[in-house]
């Protein structure tokens, strides 16, 4: 039997990135989740290139972020949640086309921080090439009562 695309118990998961000002911004949807994995979409937006048709790196960097903090929060207990605290991205063809696909994974799940990456895809109609290669750490968050 084949998945759902969104886990529905870690649709809270694509509210809440769809909710952060940064990922409607740029336009990011989530389309996939499931235990260990997000996928996403970004357009390429104007406001986001540094020349016509292509992404600045730092928005590509958003969303090999997303992605793959994203897939690390599907790991988590219920009432906590992701935090990225550092990333490192390789470019390594332009981010140009009608958009990105995000793919991100967990490397290794640990009790405080997760090791998490993405593979970061410009998609040009049916035609997708790998565009940035995304690794970085999540550290779990748990609300606070002061
Ligand atoms: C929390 C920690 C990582 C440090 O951890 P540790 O070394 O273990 O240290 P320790 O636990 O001792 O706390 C030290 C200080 O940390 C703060 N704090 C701690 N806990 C809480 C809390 N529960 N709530 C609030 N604040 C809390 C507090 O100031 C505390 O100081 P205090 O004790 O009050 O004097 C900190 O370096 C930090 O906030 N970094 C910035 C991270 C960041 O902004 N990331 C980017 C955005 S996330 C993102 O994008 C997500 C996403 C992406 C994509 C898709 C979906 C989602």
């Amino acid at each position: 039997m084949s998945q759902p695309e969104i886990d529905p118990d870690l649709a809270f998961i694509r509210e809440a990135v769809h909710a952060m000002p940064i990922a409607r911004t740029l336009g990011v949807e989530v389309t996939a989740l499931r235990r260990g994995h997000a996928e996403l979409r970004t357009p390429i937006a104007d406001a986001m290139t540094f020349r016509p048709g292509q992404l600045q790196a730092a928005a590509v960097f958003a969303a090999g972020d997303c992605a793959a903090v994203a897939a690390a929060g599907t790991l988590l207990e219920p009432g906590s949640w992701a935090a990225t605290i550092d990333g490192t991205i390789k470019l390594v063809a332009p981010a140009s086309g009608t958009g990105l696909r995000a793919v991100g994974r967990v490397v290794d799940a640990g009790r405080l921080l997760t090791t998490c990456a993405a593979e970061v895809y410009a998609v040009d109609g049916d035609a997708e090439r790998l565009c940035a290669t995304w690794l970085g750490t999540a550290r779990r968050m748990t609300p606070r009562l002061v």
